[in-house]
């Protein structure tokens, strides 16, 4: 159902925000994972080129922790002027770094939609853009997903399976996006209890989120393991491309 609000859009009408201040706990290097390299640049890069790429984006926000400022202040300072990124401090939780960049671009008049995407995800293709952006004008909310690939177990108190029924299960992916006045909405109510995506917040103002099918290639970079599946990913789009 298209939403009587949405406005024609004009080039330039999505801010993107890129958390990118965690630490990367769960991959172990010794500096924040976004830093590792893919085809020469780090993987923080790839996820903000990808949007640069797209016309419909005009500002990029990226939230850094206090950790990582002197790197994206001197070693990284060409590459985000390159993509003409504009950084704000990353906060504790992910959430916080979204609402960090979130305050940078609320006053803005041009921004009609906000797209928050992991710098962790660098590898969403164009395609996957322009079909959640879409989808977002619209339905005012959006956001990329794929269905459960593997059959679902839940555990019970003594490790014994239960199989749930998976055919309408789907993972979250980024980006996400959303009417701005709605995020800001969302933001507002939220009083820090725990959400691990922005679709969460949006819902619980009573906004329907829409699921487009993205593809799984669009993976998060979570463990070390994941980087070697990222390259090989990168490899075969960039034979296709
Ligand atoms: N306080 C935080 C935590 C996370 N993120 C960002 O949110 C995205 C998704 O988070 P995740 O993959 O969980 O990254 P980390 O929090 O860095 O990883 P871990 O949980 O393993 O420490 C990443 O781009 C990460 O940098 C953020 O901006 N601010
Ligand atoms: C936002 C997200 O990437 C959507 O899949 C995800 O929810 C982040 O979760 P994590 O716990 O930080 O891995």
């Amino acid at each position: 159902m298209p939403d009587p609000n949405s406005r024609p859009p004009v080039p330039g009408y999505i801010a993107a925000i890129l958390p990118a201040g965690g630490s990367g706990q769960r991959f172990g290097a010794s500096e924040n994972k976004l830093f590792a390299l893919l085809d020469g640049k780090p993987i923080w890069y790839h996820a903000a080129q990808r949007l640069r790429q797209q016309s419909a984006v005009g500002r990029i926000v990226m939230a850094v922790a206090a950790s990582d400022q002197d790197a994206f202040a001197n070693k990284f300072q060409g590459l985000v002027s390159e993509l003409q990124i504009e950084l704000v401090s990353g906060g504790k939780e992910r959430t916080d770094s979204v609402q960090n960049g979130l305050g940078l671009v609320k006053d803005d008049p041009s921004v009609q939609y906000v797209a928050v995407h992991d710098a962790a995800r660098p590898l969403v293709s164009a395609a996957d853009l322009n079909r959640v952006f879409d989808s977002a004008i619209q339905t005012g909310a959006a956001i990329l997903a794929t269905p459960i690939p593997g059959s679902v177990k839940r555990s019970d108190e003594n490790q014994f399976a239960t199989t749930v029924d998976r055919r309408d299960l789907w993972i979250a992916l980024t980006p996400q996006v959303f009417r701005i006045q709605w995020l800001l909405q969302a933001y507002e109510k939220y009083r820090g209890r725990p959400a691990t995506d922005d679709a969460e917040l949006v819902q619980r103002i009573g906004h329907a989120v829409t699921l487009v099918r993205g593809s799984a290639e669009n993976i998060k970079i979570t463990h070390s393991e994941d980087l070697a599946i990222a390259h090989a990913i990168l490899q075969r789009q960039n034979h296709h491309a």
